[in-house]
């Protein structure tokens, strides 16, 4: 099939709310790693942790664990610190996603500054990718910062969708901007953050874009319909929305 709906749209599962459910008991359910395997199962593409510095959701021994039992590509999320870096480099997962982290926030609210900081990301990219990963740095739909990630030798760019979820105007078009603009820098593009059943399909229609990452949605729908049937549900709508714009 030819046109912009043939390129391939992929669904990564984040599974960091599983581990706080877990956490929140202090036991060892329920196991972040089972619901990968399950997420797997139902035809999660890879599956997405993030490792905050804090440990709040995602502990290091989940990770481990993650590369060697699970059978999809891992991408693990992390702050751009040294130990971060170190860790990465010693599990080598298939992708890093830097994300830009503060130590109070409730979740990652925004994008990485990567015009800002450019300088000290570059050796960050370039360890990560020496290490065979795939780096992603996670960003604002921002004009500035997709041409920094480009410049600091990123492979993928994946684009916050938190503004566009909490119905701010004019950031969907924001978001189709960015991912033509990146993708014509050479960037492969991917996007997530607060997606849901309900705003899922403008996101996937963008041709630009390869990948998905969701957590938060999938992981709270599951209580009410079963995992599989969320990551069913979810892939459905993905692949349905990026149909209805082939030629
Ligand atoms: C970077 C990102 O968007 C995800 O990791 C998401 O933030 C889930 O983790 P938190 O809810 O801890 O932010
Ligand atoms: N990078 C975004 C992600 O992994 C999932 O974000 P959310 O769906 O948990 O908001």
């Amino acid at each position: 099939m030819t046109g912009p709906g043939s390129k391939i749209l992929r669904l990564g599962v984040n599974i960091d709310h599983v581990a706080t459910l877990r956490n929140a008991r202090g036991g060892s359910g329920p196991d972040p790693v089972a619901a990968a395997a399950l997420a797997v199962a139902a035809g999660a593409d890879g599956i997405t942790a993030h490792l905050r510095e804090d440990r709040r959701h995602i502990r290091d021994a989940d990770l481990a664990r993650l590369r060697a039992e699970i059978r999809a590509p891992l991408n693990m999320e992390m702050a751009a610190t040294e130990e971060m870096v170190a860790i990465a480099c010693d599990l080598r997962p298939h992708a890093c996603c830097i994300v830009p982290e503060r130590r109070e926030e409730v979740t990652t609210e925004g994008g990485l500054d990567v015009s800002g900081q450019a300088a000290s990301l570059a050796p960050s990219v370039a360890t990560l990718r020496a290490r065979g990963c795939r780096v992603s740095l996670f960003i604002d739909p921002d004009p500035r910062q997709v041409a920094a990630a480009a410049a600091v030798g990123a492979a993928v760019v994946e684009l916050h969708t938190g503004a566009y979820a909490e119905g701010v105007d004019g950031e969907i078009t924001r978001l189709r901007e960015a991912a033509r603009q990146a993708a014509s820098l050479g960037l492969e593009v991917h996007a997530g953050h607060g997606l849901s059943f309900g705003n899922v399909a403008p996101v996937a229609a963008i041709p630009e874009i390869a990948e998905l990452n969701i957590g938060h949605f999938l992981i709270g729908q599951a209580v009410f319909d079963g995992l599989e049937s969320v990551v069913r549900e979810m892939r459905a709508l993905m692949l349905a929305a990026r149909a209805s714009i082939s030629g």
